[in-house]
C-alpha cells in the first residue's frame, strides 16, 4: 500500500488537510487500485449517542469511493449514493474504510466501498459517479 495522491482541495471536509472542522482522512491506495483508510472519527460527529451521525458514514463512503476513482485517474462527481446501514459505527475506534472501482461506461463510474470494525462490516454502499473536466469542478473556485 502507498499513500494516494488526490490533489483534492485543501478544504475539502473529508480529506482537506486545511479543514480543521473536517474529517482530515488520509487515503492509501494498493497495486491493484483497492483504497484504504484507518481513522478513529471524533466525538464532534456524534448521531446516536456514542456513534457516528448517519451523513458522515455517507460521507466516508462517498470520499473512499471517490479515491478510487482518482486512483484510475478519473475526476468524477457523485451523480447516485446507495447506503447500507447494517450496525451503528462507534465513534473514537479504529475503524477500517476500503472502496474501489468496479467498472467504467462511457462517463459512468460504478465504485462500491465498506466501512468495517474487527473484521465486522458496518456499513457498505455503492455509487455512480460521471467523470467531469478539471475545468468543470472548479468552475465555481473563483467566485
Ligand atoms: C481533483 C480531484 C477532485 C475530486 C472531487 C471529488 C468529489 C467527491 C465526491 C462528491 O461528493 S461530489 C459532490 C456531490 N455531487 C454533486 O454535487 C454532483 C451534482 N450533479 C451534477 O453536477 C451533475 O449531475 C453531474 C455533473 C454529476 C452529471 O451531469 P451531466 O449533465 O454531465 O450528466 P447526466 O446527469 O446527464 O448523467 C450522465 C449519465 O448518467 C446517467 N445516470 C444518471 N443518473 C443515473 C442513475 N441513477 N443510474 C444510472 N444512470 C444514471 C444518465 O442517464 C447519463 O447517461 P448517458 O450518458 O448514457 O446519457
Amino acid at each position: 500500500m502507498r499513500p494516494l495522491a488526490h490533489g483534492a482541495a485543501h478544504h475539502c471536509f473529508g480529506c482537506g488537510k486545511a479543514n480543521r472542522s473536517g474529517l482530515r482522512l488520509n487515503f492509501l491506495v494498493s497495486d491493484e487500485g483497492l483504497i484504504v483508510c484507518r481513522t478513529k472519527i471524533p466525538a464532534r460527529f456524534e448521531g446516536p449517542p456514542g456513534y457516528v451521525h448517519g451523513g458522515v458514514i455517507a460521507t466516508l463512503l462517498d470520499e473512499a469511493m471517490s479515491k478510487a476513482n482518482r486512483a484510475c485517474n478519473v475526476i468524477a462527481m457523485t451523480r447516485h449514493l446507495e447506503v447500507d446501514y447494517r450496525r451503528p459505527v462507534p465513534l473514537r475506534s479504529t475503524i477500517e474504510i476500503t472502496a474501489r472501482h468496479l467498472k467504467a461506461e462511457g462517463r459512468k463510474h460504478f465504485c462500491e466501498a465498506e466501512i468495517r470494525l474487527h473484521g465486522e462490516t458496518l456499513a457498505s454502499g455503492k455509487a455512480l459517479f460521471i467523470a467531469v473536466t478539471k475545468q468543470f469542478l472548479l468552475s465555481r473556485t473563483k467566485d
